[in-house]
């Protein structure tokens, strides 16, 4: 249900359904209505009280002059949720901003939160590129279920065919639960399959992924890292958690991703990805090698940036990154 909306929201948005955050971030009615569909599915299923660290909330959608963007994100909602028939409901504009706020927490190191990035990778959404929508659940601190879904990313390797697989399938859902692998299913409902991150142990033969956007990643500081592994393919470029995806399958070896100075990630951009990636065999280390710490509120404190690859690659990929940042720094 979710997924669909997000695809037929994508085909059909309209300049009025962009708005900036005050962080001038890009949000959509998609991003505000996954948020409400997801937190309503949460309060439908689960029967009880429950903790949601959530990108978004309704605070803009409640000042003056919002009244119609509310009344488009709640058709759409409504839209999807008949579509689906699993709820015979119709949601008010107030039901819409009750769910997009239900259960809002900070998590944190005690119990059990859900973490929600109800459209990942906006930008790439905007431009008809890759997204993902990121479900995560901690229990104390750790990341323990995700589920990761990509409605664009090819079912088949974007190694062997470019960003479009040949009959142009597209559509893919990653899963996991700790201890229990990493799946991949077809969003037609096909049957899932267990994946694995890549195997391969010489640099050279493993290509990396980066943020599309240059606003996100420092590509100068990632091509010197590549470079220094000897990584002879060009980088491959995508928005979103649709890369961690794609290396729990072993699309490319390495994910490679530093902001420019003064930005402070968030879990939901990377915990449901997290776990995709090591139950499929993978690390997801800061640029020290120290593990992401999911357990301090809505915030990801890296030391300077965060690096995914396979076990046997991530000795090297560690290296290359220090001297990297070595070579980088301002010399006193
Ligand atoms: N200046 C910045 N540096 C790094 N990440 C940023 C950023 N501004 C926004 N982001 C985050 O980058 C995410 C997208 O990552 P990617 O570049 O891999 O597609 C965004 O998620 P949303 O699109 O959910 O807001 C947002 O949280
Ligand atoms: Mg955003
Ligand atoms: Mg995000
Ligand atoms: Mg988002």
């Amino acid at each position: 249900m979710i997924l669909s909306f997000g695809l037929n929201v994508q085909k059909a948005l309209l300049q009025s359904d962009v708005q900036s955050k005050t962080d001038k971030t890009p949000v959509t009615v998609a991003d505000y209505g996954s948020q409400a569909l997801v937190s309503f599915v949460l309060q439908q299923e689960l029967h009880a009280e429950f903790s949601l660290v959530a990108e978004e909330d309704s605070k803009d959608l409640r000042k003056d002059g919002a009244q119609e963007i509310v009344e488009r994100i709640t058709k759409l909602v409504n839209d999807s949720l008949t579509s689906d028939g699993s709820y015979n409901v119709t949601l008010s504009t107030e039901d819409v901003l009750t769910a997009i706020d239900s259960g809002i927490s900070e998590g944190g190191c005690q119990g059990r939160h859900w973490v929600l990035d109800p459209i990942d990778g906006t930008k790439g959404f905007l431009r008809g590129d890759q997204y993902a929508i990121a479900l995560a659940l901690l229990d104390g601190g750790k990341v323990v279920l995700g589920v990761l879904a990509c409605p664009n990313l090819p079912l088949t390797s974007l190694k062997d065919a470019g960003q479009h697989s040949p009959n142009n399938e597209v559509g893919c859902l990653f899963f996991a639960e700790v201890g229990g692998g990493t799946y991949m299913q077809p969003l037609d409902g096909s049957s899932a399959a267990k994946v694995q991150v890549s195997a391969v142990e010489n640099p050279e033969e493993a290509s990396f992924f980066e943020s599309y956007e240059a606003a996100h990643s420092m590509h100068d500081l990632s091509s010197l890292i590549a470079q220094k592994l000897g990584v002879k393919t060009p980088p491959v470029r995508i928005d979103s958690q649709a890369k961690y995806g794609a290396l729990s399958r072993g699309d490319g070896a390495i994910y490679l991703r530093f902001p420019h100075k003064g930005y402070r990630e968030k879990i939901w951009d990377h915990a449901a990805g997290c776990i995709v990636v090591t139950e499929a065999g993978g690390v997801v280390t800061d640029a020290a090698g120290q593990p992401l710490d999911f357990s301090k509120g809505k915030h990801l404190d890296v030391d300077t940036g965060i690096i995914v690859t396979n076990q046997k690659l991530m000795p090297l990929l560690l290296n290359a990154v220090k001297e990297s940042l070595k070579e980088k720094a301002p010399s006193s």
